[in-house]
């Protein structure tokens, strides 16, 4: 019996995407009206029936799916949401009706889901008050990863990581041992007061979100969770990518500033002792006469290094430059990157770092967007760039290969095709996003 309400729920399926792809409505409809819970079923390779509308630019059906409370961000197993496939498609009525909640060139580890409110980490006495507060959220990590629970929800095949949120009473303990670190993160964000609020009550502040940084196992935490799996990744690259675009953002500060304390204890301008303040965003050194306490202190504050990194471009228009390093995975290829130098603008380092690791020269350069990459404390910055040579010779220090790809290449790893010659990275990379922007340029695509 099981097995038969099963196999007629998937030829409903099968029928809801089909007439999809048809731009059929009334068949549409008339399936969701007798089976809402399937309007975010997927068929091969993970669509949904609002991806096979947006693919063929069927408004009328986008907007049903829509106004029926589908999801408007589940990925396929290419990782593009419906929005990314009618703009590679080139639908713009359909982009327009997706429309992107998130702000234009949005990066995964860039988004601000606090306020980092940066004027109170002076003010002591409100910092006390907050860090013990009944509301306020405490993220732990234990040598630089976070404690993170696994839920059932499986996204592209990998669980779905969620932060573990712990009140003052769970982290009182650690927070008294002297090498506990403590960051100020920020206050949730919230909508400003509803006129019906009374006029003379006092405006509450908004729950406040630290980060509790140990470098000694934390295992007694993991036993807190009742039915959640909780765990502390060690693998930083690969899981901190299955986390939310909310969550994601708060990682990013959070670790980046928790790394810095990490491998600055000591002053680098005399090796002295130092102490922590500004809610964990300084550390000053504790002897008196140190040259770092004088002038310009910028020894003090934690370090974002500028990296920038470049789709580069053929004279022709239509191929691309992309690199593999020897770490990378079988097939990979990637945009190429470099840390800017001292002294030196963010064009010339996307001339030199090309040039230096693929022998290409390059002349106009075009910033795109940027990314911080918490690993430990990179801000990438990415550009596009118009090769003014084409000949390819690879520093192999640092390059395995590099090689031109042509548009088509590159589509045919963005959509997961037979014909794919390349994988590029995956959707949460700024390298993916700059590719996916060139081939995005193109509206006949
Ligand atoms: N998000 C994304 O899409 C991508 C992110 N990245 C990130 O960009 C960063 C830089 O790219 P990469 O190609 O390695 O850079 P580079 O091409 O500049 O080469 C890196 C090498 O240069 C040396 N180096 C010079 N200055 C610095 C500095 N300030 N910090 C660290 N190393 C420095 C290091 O050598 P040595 O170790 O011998 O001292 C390092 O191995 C990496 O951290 C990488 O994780 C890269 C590509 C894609
Ligand atoms: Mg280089
Ligand atoms: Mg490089
Ligand atoms: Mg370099
Ligand atoms: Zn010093």
């Amino acid at each position: 019996m099981a097995d038969l309400q099963l196999s007629a729920d998937e030829e409903m399926v099968e029928r809801l995407l089909d007439a999809a792809a048809r731009g059929d409505l009334g068949q549409v409809s008339s399936v969701l009206s007798r089976a809402p819970s399937l309007i975010d079923r997927t068929g091969s390779r993970g669509w949904t029936a609002l991806m096979f509308g947006a693919r063929n630019g069927h408004y009328d059906v986008v907007k049903e799916l829509l106004d029926r409370g589908c999801d408007r961000f589940s990925v396929n197993a290419s990782s593009q949401t419906a929005y990314d496939i009618s703009k590679f498609w080139g639908h713009g009525h359909v982009c327009r009706l997706l429309g992107r909640t998130d702000a234009p060139g949005e990066n995964y580890f860039g988004r601000e889901t606090l306020d980092r409110l940066s004027a109170r980490r002076t003010d002591q006495a409100w910092l006390e008050a907050r860090r013990t507060a009944a509301d306020t959220v405490y993220l732990l990590f234990s040598k630089l990863s976070p404690m993170v629970s696994t839920s059932c929800r499986r996204q592209g095949g990998q669980p779905e990581l969620r932060l573990c949120r712990l009140g003052h009473d769970a982290v009182k303990p650690l927070l008294q041992k002297p090498s506990t670190v403590l960051v100020f993160l920020g206050v949730e964000r919230t909508d400003p007061p509803s006129p019906s609020c009374q006029a003379d009550e006092a405006p509450r502040d908004p729950p406040a979100w630290f980060a509790v940084g140990t470098e000694e196992d934390a295992d007694e935490f993991l036993a807190g969770g009742g039915e959640e799996k909780r765990l502390f990744p060690r693998s930083s690259h690969r899981d901190l990518l299955t986390l939310s675009e909310d969550e994601a953002g708060v990682v990013a500060q959070a670790r980046s500033v928790l790394a810095w304390h990490n491998r600055y204890s000591f002053c680098s301008t005399c090796g002295g002792g130092t102490r922590l303040e500004d809610g964990g965003y300084k550390r000053s050194c504790l002897n008196a006469e140190c040259p770092s306490l004088r002038g310009v202190h910028n020894t003090c504050y934690p370090r974002v290094d500028p990296v920038v990194i470049m789709l580069v471009i053929h004279p022709d228009g239509q191929q691309c430059l992309l690199g593999r390093k020897k770490m990378f995975p079988a097939g990979m290829f990637s945009c190429l990157a470099g840390f800017v130098e001292p002294g030196e603008t963010l064009e010339e380092a996307v001339r030199r770092e090309t040039q230096e690791e693929s022998g290409v020269k390059v002349g106009r350069v075009q910033y795109v967007s940027c990314q911080p990459w918490p690993m430990p404390s990179s801000l990438m910055i990415g550009c596009l760039a118009v090769a003014v040579t084409t000949d390819i010779r690879v520093d192999e220090n640092e390059i395995e290969e590099a090689r031109w790809f042509s548009r088509q290449q590159v589509m045919d790893s963005l959509l997961d095709g037979a014909q794919r010659v390349l994988t590029v990275p995956p959707r949460q990379t700024i390298a993916h996003q700059l590719i996916k922007h060139w081939i995005g340029m193109n509206a006949n695509l």
